[in-house]
């Protein structure tokens, strides 16, 4: 399995170029293209990266690649992702390692945004995967309770038996909708809930999604 992610993580590091500003997703395919960019770093590559989450940043560190202060920046070039589902209009359900706020303002502001992911990520409808949701603690409860009007089982995400807390401080609701057949319209229903700080439905955001299956990798563009 991890096979299909290197390689996809490494076909995408190939439309890094010299100079760009690139967002850093987080996951593991992720890694995979973290690897392969420090490797292109070493080689000589000169670029300037804006990590999506403490972990990315951790390793981007690590493997050498430079970073750049998100508030200097005048732009992000290109962004490379991961993502939990991907439906034929390569909407993207993401969040499973519960840094979609971070995720989701580094990926909005790329010029062009490649999703990379392995072939068990592709489905007709998004919504088997549990949709996480980022809610601010205070008044958690009853935010799970508006939330789960829309049709859905939340349940706080836990880690090590406590509560899990995102890199801002807040909860992630796993909310098990089974199925969405109207993901744009859902996104914007939870968005209005006072509480709720972001769902991890990202609309119409990727220019390009790039699986990979049984060692090859079929990139899918934007109809
Ligand atoms: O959205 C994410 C983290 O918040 C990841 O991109 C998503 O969970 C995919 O991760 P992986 O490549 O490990 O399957």
């Amino acid at each position: 399995m991890d096979t299909n992610k290197k390689l996809v993580a490494e076909k995408a590091v190939e439309e890094i170029k010299d100079g760009m500003t690139v967002g850093l997703g987080s996951g593991s395919t992720v890694y995979w293209m973290l690897q392969a960019l420090g490797e292109r770093v070493k080689d000589g590559l000169e670029i300037v990266g804006i990590p999506t989450s403490q972990k990315t940043e951790k390793l981007a560190k690590e493997l050498g690649i430079p970073l750049a202060d998100f508030s200097s920046v005048d732009g992000i070039d290109l962004a490379i992702d991961g993502a939990d589902e991907v439906d034929p209009h390569l909407n993207l359900l993401k969040g499973g390692g519960g840094s979609l706020v971070r995720e989701k303002i580094v990926d909005i502001l790329a010029k062009r945004l490649i999703i990379i992911v392995d072939e068990t990520k592709v489905v007709d409808y998004l919504g088997t995967f549990p949709l996480p949701v980022e809610v601010v603690p205070f008044g958690w409860e009853t935010t799970s309770k508006r939330i789960a009007e829309y049709g859905c089982l939340p349940r706080r995400r836990e880690q090590n038996g406590e509560a899990f807390i995102s890199d801002n401080g807040n909860y992630i609701l796993d909310c098990d909708f089974e199925s969405i057949e109207k993901p744009a319209e859902l996104h914007e229903n939870l968005k209005m809930l006072v509480g709720v700080v972001e769902t991890g439905l990202f609309i119409n955001m990727a220019d390009v999604v790039m699986v990979g299956h049984a060692g090859m990798v079929d990139v899918l563009t934007k109809a």
